[in-house]
């Protein structure tokens, strides 16, 4: 009988076929272990090998993955290289992400024939990234709910994160949106706890909305945090719906790519568009050597279908960024028809940070500030003041300095924070 052992996983001759999914890594190889070995093992495992010779013949279709690009053959131990693995379009289920991150990002992270492995990119073929729903409205989020096109649309989550009442939470989205927020915000960790129950601040928060909406005549909405157990999640978006909101907020590396995936069909019956907050994703893509980047999660995020994504704020912010920019253009690139997805840059922006942000990622995105608002010396609606100020001197092509003398609460701004960074 025909057999197979690893080292039938790497030929450095094989050009991928057009359906194959293409994916980079960055190994090193474990002392004593070459290079060609480390990558066929990566292949191997990440398909249908182990790290025994297997019998194969009848009944046995061959789904293997092939290793056909190293960087450097000889690379040292202790150092990294890169490798390309392109793997077989009937290896996957199409449509679902879990199956898929069982084989690309499964064993692989914790095999000891590589020190340190990190999936860099994946180059989605396209009856795979059809499979997929992807985003319903993406970018267009911003005409279709807003009618805004020449500025980004502003976010706010209220501060502290946690703890506040029901109605202070809903007085402060009031606060926020009469002084010029598109957004209010949920934060990462806000969902449904006896200081502010779900639905309660669901009413609560809409009934502001409304409110802030009639005074200032512009549409406005709220990304309520849905995040839950899968089933739990599906009965609060369902209230979302019912309630008359446009939008529900997702954590979604911690409630898991399927549950996303159940929130993206309901959202399609019902009309809603996906915020996806990211928190958890360092834990994968924070050493630079090793785990998924962020890249790839964005990837995932747009297939599974989020709208809105946080990408980071180009190094300008209070937490640590990879190639926000570069991710940013993947998100808006043609991907099969797929709709693209607005990037959200959130986690300590402050007016002063607008121009420097906008330079970098342009402004067909949202820009949200927390603490950048419920810190200004004013409060709230003064902060939210000073951020719209700050984004139409961008839209107007003035400087903030310019900005500021027809803007008392953006001067108040650039007086305390300047163009700092935080940290
Ligand atoms: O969830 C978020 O994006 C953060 O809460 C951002 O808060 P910050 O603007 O105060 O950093
Ligand atoms: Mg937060």
């Amino acid at each position: 009988m025909a057999g197979i052992t690893y080292e039938d996983f790497i030929d450095l001759s094989y050009e991928p076929a057009d359906s194959d999914l293409v994916c980079a890594f960055r190994i090193a190889p474990a002392e004593g272990m070459d290079v060609a070995d480390a990558a066929s093992r990566v292949a191997s495992e990440s398909s249908n090998g182990t790290w025994a010779a297997l019998p194969t013949g009848e009944g046995f279709t061959d789904m293997g993955a092939t290793a056909f690009a190293i960087d450097d053959g000889e690379v040292a131990a202790g150092e990294t290289t890169e490798i390309r693995v392109a793997y077989p379009a009937g290896l996957f289920e199409p449509g679902s992400m879990p199956q898929i991150l069982s084989c690309i990002a499964g064993n692989i992270l914790g095999m000891k024939a590589v020190d340190s492995i990190r999936l860099l990119d994946c180059e989605w073929p396209e009856g795979l990234a059809t499979s997929f729903m992807g985003p319903q409205f993406g970018s267009d989020v911003r005409e279709e709910i807003f009618g805004v096109s020449d500025r980004p649309i502003l976010a706010t989550v209220p501060k502290p994160k946690v703890g506040l009442s029901t109605e202070r939470h809903a007085q402060v989205g009031y606060e926020a949106w009469t002084g010029g927020v598109d957004l209010l915000k949920d934060d990462e960790n806000l969902t449904d706890q006896d200081f502010n129950p779900f639905h309660d601040r669901l009413v609560e928060s809409l009934a502001q909305r409304d409110r802030a909406e009639d005074e200032t005549g512009e549409p406005k909405s709220y990304l309520i945090n849905v995040t839950a157990g899968t089933n739990e999640m599906l009965e609060r978006v369902d209230q979302v719906a019912a309630e008359g909101c446009e939008y529900v907020m997702v954590d979604v590396i911690t409630c898991g790519w399927a549950a996303v995936q159940a929130v993206r069909e309901r959202c399609e019956e019902l009309g809603l568009a996906i915020h996806a907050h990211r928190a958890m994703h360092a834990a994968f893509d924070r050493l630079p050597h090793h785990g998924v980047s962020m890249r790839v999660l964005a990837q995932i995020a747009r297939l599974v279908g989020v709208d809105q994504l946080h990408t980071g704020t180009a190094g300008l912010g209070k937490l640590a960024n990879e190639d926000t920019v570069g991710i940013n253009a993947w998100l808006r690139d043609d991907l099969y028809g797929l709709s693209d997805v607005l990037p959200v840059a959130s986690g300590g922006l402050h007016p002063g940070l607008v121009p420097d942000l906008l330079d970098a990622t342009g402004t067909n995105v949202c820009v949200q500030a927390g603490g950048g608002i419920h810190g200004h010396p004013d409060g709230t609606h003064e902060g939210a003041k000073a951020l719209r100020a700050a984004v139409e001197a961008y839209a107007e092509g003035i400087s903030l300095e310019s900005k500021a003398d027809e803007s008392p609460a953006l001067a108040t701004a650039i007086d305390k924070w300047g163009t700092e960074t935080p940290r």
